[in-house]
């Protein structure tokens, strides 16, 4: 019998060519030099083939933020304590976070779900979708069981599945959990063989000694786990965590209803590995929004295939970059609804 997540996975097909082709004619027309406007008009084919709309309107915008935590940080590899990620949640949900403001801005919705925040929370705007109290430490055990991961991945399924019933047509990734960079160095050196002096980075701001030591942690943890194979959900329950997984559902669920997903940063991508890894055709659903500064980003798109559109040395994850760019998403739209062709303002071409 097909899994759950398979079933997901089956669900998603390749980009509409012929509405893509309707997006390239009409960018044509527009009173400009052919190409002019850059990636607003790669945007523009993109959202044309993944919503089959050349001139898309994208009336509800929500950015998801998955929190968990990480059993690693029992290693002393962030600059935060761990107790930061339920707090940080609980500023989510009362609106003083930066992604709560850059959504204000851009006309979208943070959806903040517990998929294994540390403490219990409660509110009436969290999603509580706990699979366990965090991670375990991965450089002792496997962090997660294979069940764990993939309760994780369909919590992130059923979130965007009840947000399209909800008319959401637009999503972002975003993440919060105190340690989830490591995770997120560990899976990009598992999965691309990068050696973790090049996969790790800086996090929430550690300094040098830290920063060997996180390397020397990540490094761990792949041994421990060593032969890593070519099972992708193995790897990402061994090595992973409950927010990274949840973010893999995200992804998979708006490939598979037809819904444009804007990565973040660093964390956002590992999980965008992941999920392309496990369904090669979700990849064409994903606008890679910034480049993080965290070490390690740019060779996490590149492994992926995308290229960000941003580069505002911003590393704070909560998906923050990816709400940003939901103003280039929505320009590109009213570029395709609004601008006069060469006919109707009476514009000469050759
Ligand atoms: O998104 C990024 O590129 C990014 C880069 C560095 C840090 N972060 C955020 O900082 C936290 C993880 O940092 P750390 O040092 O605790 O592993 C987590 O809550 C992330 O959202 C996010
Ligand atoms: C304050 C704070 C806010 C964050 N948002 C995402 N990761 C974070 C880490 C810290 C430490």
């Amino acid at each position: 019998m097909m899994s759950n997540i398979e079933q997901v996975i089956q669900g998603i097909g390749p980009l509409q060519e012929e509405a893509i082709a309707r997006a390239e004619g009409h960018l044509n027309q527009l009173t400009k030099p052919p190409g002019s406007l850059g990636k607003l008009e790669e945007i523009a084919r993109q959202v044309a083939g993944i919503t089959g709309e050349t001139m898309p309107v994208f009336e509800k915008k929500a950015v998801v933020v998955m929190a968990g935590d990480h059993g690693v940080c029992e290693e002393g590899v962030s600059a935060f304590p761990a107790e930061v990620t339920p707090q940080m949640v609980m500023n989510f949900l009362a609106g003083g976070a930066a992604v709560n403001v850059l959504a204000r801005q851009a006309g979208a919705d943070v959806v903040c779900v517990d998929v294994g925040v540390n403490a219990d929370l409660e509110h009436p705007q969290l999603v509580s979708k706990k699979v366990r109290k965090g991670t375990r430490n991965m450089v002792r055990e496997a962090a997660m069981t294979r069940e764990e991961a993939e309760r994780a991945i369909m919590a992130g399924v059923e979130v965007v599945e009840d947000l399209v019933r909800k008319g959401y047509t637009l999503f972002a990734t975003g993440d919060m959990g105190i340690g989830n960079t490591t995770a997120s160095s560990s899976l990009l050196c598992a999965l691309t063989g990068l050696e973790a002096g090049l996969a790790v980075g800086r996090g929430t701001g550690i300094n040098d000694e830290t920063w060997l030591h996180k390397q020397a942690v990540v490094q761990r943890a792949l041994e421990v786990h060593d032969p890593l194979g070519e099972d992708v959900l193995d790897v990402l329950a061994k090595i992973g965590g409950l927010e990274i997984a949840g973010l893999v559902g995200v992804i998979l669920g708006a490939a598979k209803h037809g819904c444009p997903v804007v990565i973040d940063g660093f964390i956002s991508s590992a999980a965008a590995l992941v999920a392309t890894r496990l369904a090669p055709l979700s990849a064409a659903y994903l606008i890679a929004s910034h480049l993080s500064q965290e070490q390690g980003h740019r060779r996490l798109l590149e492994a992926i295939g995308l290229e960000a559109m941003l580069h505002m040395d911003m590393r704070l994850g909560e998906g923050t970059g990816a709400v940003l760019c939901f103003n280039l998403i929505d320009a590109a739209g009213k570029i395709m609804r609004e601008m006069a062709t060469f006919e109707s303002a009476g514009v000469s071409r050759s």
